[in-house]
């Protein structure tokens, strides 16, 4: 019989601290857990860990200044806004361990000005909880050591890339990091427009979720492209004509996605603007 064999746990991951452990923090501890990583070496730094496993077998604290002993590597699940507020505390006691930020928004430049160890950036998605996430990964001054180490979380979540220059992230959180919510939204909509033709309301939930996933794993384990699939299910003068008349017509679908995506890439460009005017406050520890 065929058993999973996970890779081994690296060394980097022995004294993992994960600062912030919400929605994000937390699904990401979830499968690193499931994966093997020994609870014992990990330490939560929240004062209100929502997204905390149970049972978990790690240390729980408030702040940084009670965290011990030093880390092998340090994870940042903490909102941007709070980076200002509670990077300072952690970059006190961090010593040069390198510093993995899951943060949107927030580029290495303004992170690097903080904390002494390696800065390496991801950005996960939520379907991270079913081990089906994709993550992407960056870093300028990670050894290979920290690299293997980064790749071992971003696997037990699910796939894993390395973007070629930081600038890309901004595109792709707009993209893998807040499609999920795109996704879920085009599952309510679809849905309400089954009810609004006449389908009773659980009965289209189902079906829209259910065309949603099949055709998702459809379109991942093809070897046709997305196009050659929609051809697959349109009839000439049929059903899926009339539909995708509407979805299309004016270009109005290709329009909506461009300014749903463009509009949360501006808003990563904002939000690393607006991390990098907060001047570091270093040497407190909070
Ligand atoms: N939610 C998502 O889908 C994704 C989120 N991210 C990033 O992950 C990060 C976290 O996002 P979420 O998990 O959604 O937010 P969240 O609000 O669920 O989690 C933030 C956590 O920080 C904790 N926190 C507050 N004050 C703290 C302090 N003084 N010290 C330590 N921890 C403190 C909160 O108690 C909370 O558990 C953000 O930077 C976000 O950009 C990245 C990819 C996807
Ligand atoms: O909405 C946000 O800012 C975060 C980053 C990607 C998903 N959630």
């Amino acid at each position: 019989m065929f058993h999973f064999q996970p890779d081994p746990v690296p060394p980097l991951l022995s004294r993992l601290w994960l600062v912030g452990c919400g929605a994000m923090g937390g699904a990401l501890l979830s499968r690193w857990l499931e994966s093997g990583l020994p609870g014992e070496g990990v330490t939560v730094i929240d004062p209100a860990p929502r997204g905390l496993p149970e049972p978990f077998a790690g240390r729980v604290v408030a702040n940084a200044a009670e965290a011990g002993d030093a880390p092998s590597l340090v994870v940042l699940g903490i909102k941007p806004q709070m980076l200002g507020a509670i990077g300072p505390g952690v970059a006190a006691v961090a010593g040069a361990a390198p510093v993995l930020s899951m943060m949107a928004g927030v580029r290495i430049a303004a992170l690097q000005a903080l904390f002494a160890g390696p800065v390496l950036r991801m950005m996960p998605n939520t379907p991270a909880q079913i081990g089906q996430g994709v993550t992407a990964l960056f870093s300028e001054r990670a050894d290979p050591v920290a690299r293997a180490g980064v790749e071992w979380l971003a696997n037990a979540a699910g796939s894993l890339l390395w973007l070629e220059e930081e600038a890309q992230f901004d595109a792709v959180t707009a993209l893998s990091g807040s499609g999920p919510a795109y996704l879920f939204r085009f599952i309510e909509a679809l849905a309400s427009a089954a009810e609004a033709v006449g389908l009773p309301a659980a009965m289209a939930r189902q079906l829209a979720l259910d065309t949603v996933t099949g055709s998702a794993a459809l379109a991942a384990q093809s070897d046709l492209s997305p196009a050659a699939l929609r051809e697959q299910v349109t009839s000439p003068n049929g059903t899926t004509a009339a539909g995708l008349q509407q979805l299309d017509g004016d270009g109005l679908l290709t329009s909506l996605m461009r300014a749903t995506v463009r509009a949360a890439t501006e808003r990563s460009r904002q939000m690393a603007e607006a991390a990098e005017a907060v001047p570091p406050k270093t040497g407190v520890a909070l």
